[in-house]
């Protein structure tokens, strides 16, 4: 049963922007999205309809597992990142993955962009539940990942209570490396 349990599912938050709005990196060093990351994944996402937002991740020579063939492991990093951009943008409150389950149903080669449809699925207390599709190369290409999660809301002192000292300081130096975020950050 997914999800698991008895859900709310709230309205988009309000500062969510249009449908069709591409979104900043939520972070320049983030290994999913950030544009700071030589051989990160730089997955893009933008605003879908309703509880949805859609990405956009293009494999590489640098994602290979086997010969000509993305790592499962990025695989799963690439819906990490989407689930949680889609439980950030829709929310806006911070959040972390607790949980992260894929299925992989076909190998996908090296210069594939999977087109990755996520969506909020419910709310219960502090949980998020989130899940994905991921098409080859077009939105209604043929499936070759799945996805679901659950992400934990917590509050913004878990990244300034576990984050290492002099990537915070950095933050707080230049706050433009944080291109889009849950909260307004008063360092
Ligand atoms: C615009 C912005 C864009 C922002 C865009 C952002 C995109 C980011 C994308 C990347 C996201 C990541 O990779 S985040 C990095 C990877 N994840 C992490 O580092 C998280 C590490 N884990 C933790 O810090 C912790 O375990 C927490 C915070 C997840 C939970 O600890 P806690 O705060 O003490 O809370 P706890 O009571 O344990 O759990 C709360 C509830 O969740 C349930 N729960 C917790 N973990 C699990 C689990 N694995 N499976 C099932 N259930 C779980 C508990 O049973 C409980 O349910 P109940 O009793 O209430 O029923």
């Amino acid at each position: 049963m997914w999800p698991p349990v008895a859900v709310e599912l709230p309205e988009r938050h309000e500062d969510t922007p249009a449908p069709g709005t591409d979104l900043p990196p939520h972070y320049a060093y983030c290994f999913g999205c950030g544009d700071r990351q030589e051989d990160g994944l730089h997955l893009r996402a933008s605003v879908g309809e309703g509880q949805r937002i859609r990405s956009r991740f293009t494999v590489t020579e640098a994602h290979q597992g086997a010969p000509g063939l993305a790592h499962g492991g990025l695989l799963a990093c690439a819906f990490d990142e989407a689930l949680g951009t889609t439980v950030g943008n829709l929310l806006r409150r911070p959040a972390v993955t607790g949980r992260l389950e894929t299925d992989f149903l076909r190998p996908v080669p090296v210069g594939t962009t999977l087109v990755i449809d996520a969506r909020l699925d419910g709310v219960a207390g502090r949980k998020v539940y989130v899940s994905a599709e991921g098409r080859i190369d077009a939105e209604d290409g043929p499936v070759a990942v799945r996805a679901r999660a659950l992400f934990v809301l917590v509050e913004l002192k878990h990244f300034i209570d576990n984050g290492r000292a002099e990537d915070l300081r950095a933050v707080a130096a230049d706050p433009s490396l944080l291109g889009s975020r849950p909260v307004e950050l008063n360092p």
